[in-house]
């Protein structure tokens, strides 16, 4: 279970020695559930990755908090290997210096898993996302988009943790791409059992995967709704964002 309870975050506008601030995120409350597809919607600027950096903990709210299983999200203790992170920028969330296969092992090295068990999980892990024994070696430029992001999700996904926050993880990827990997998503879902936390700005993107969506804007939750009832939705912003891609 993650709660997020009471979250304020604002930066600092204008200079170094501004006290002016800009509020990004005001009193956002809501809890994910284990095995939960909870997609995050909103436009530009809407504070969806602000939100995502302090639901991964490498931020801390200016007032609140994020608790997964009671404990805070910013203590690495409380969230290693059991939540993870995919981003947009697939080409610089991968050290350029690494190998896939490095890039696989790293995670699991911080788990203190044994290199045998590694080699077998990252093995089977490459042939789940779609990518042959030989990729193992090659390096990031050697790998289009698409394949890229294919190794995101696997090292998202090795230290079998329960919860992927994914910030705009297809927005960047081409349109039969960005497909491909949506159905990677729901394959290794359902594989392992893990939920999402989906941060987007693409609607059709989150209903495909997710169970629950919620929208946002101008730091506010303005609605949630099952993605089965989309249809209802009663804010206007949320049923503006519907009908701008449903004819
Ligand atoms: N580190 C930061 N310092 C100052 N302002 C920031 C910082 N991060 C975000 N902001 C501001 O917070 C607001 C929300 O940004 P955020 O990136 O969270 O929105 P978003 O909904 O993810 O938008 P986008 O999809 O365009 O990235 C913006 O006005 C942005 O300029």
């Amino acid at each position: 279970m993650l709660s997020v309870n009471g979250v304020v975050k604002s930066y600092r506008t204008g200079g170094v020695f501004s006290r002016e601030r800009h509020t990004v995120l005001h009193s956002i409350s809501f809890e994910w559930k284990p095995g939960e597809r909870l997609g995050i919607i909103g436009e530009s600027g809407s504070g969806k990755s602000t939100l995502g950096r302090l639901l991964i903990g490498i931020e801390k709210p200016d007032r609140g908090s994020v608790l997964f299983h009671g404990q805070n999200i910013g203590d690495p203790q409380v969230r290693r290997g059991r939540i993870s992170a995919v981003f947009q920028d697939y080409t610089s969330s991968i050290n350029p210096f690494y190998t896939v296969e490095q890039a696989l092992l790293e995670p699991l090295k911080q788990q203190n898993t044994g290199r045998r068990e590694s080699l077998e999980k990252i093995d089977l892990l490459l042939q789940q996302v779609g990518l042959e024994p030989s990729y193992r070696s090659k390096y990031p430029h050697e790998l289009s988009g698409g394949q890229a992001q294919r190794v995101c999700i696997a090292r998202a996904v090795v230290t079998e943790p329960e919860c992927i926050v994914l910030d705009e993880a297809v927005s960047s990827l081409d349109g039969s791409v960005q497909f491909q990997v949506l159905e990677l998503l729901q394959k290794i879902g359902d594989l392992y059992g893990v939920g999402y936390i989906f941060i987007t700005h693409d609607i059709q993107a989150a209903a495909y995967v997710c169970d629950r969506v919620m929208f946002i804007r101008n730091g506010h939750i303005v609605e949630t709704a099952e993605t089965d009832q989309l249809k209802n939705v009663q804010s206007p912003y949320a049923r503006a964002l519907l009908q701008a891609v449903t004819p």
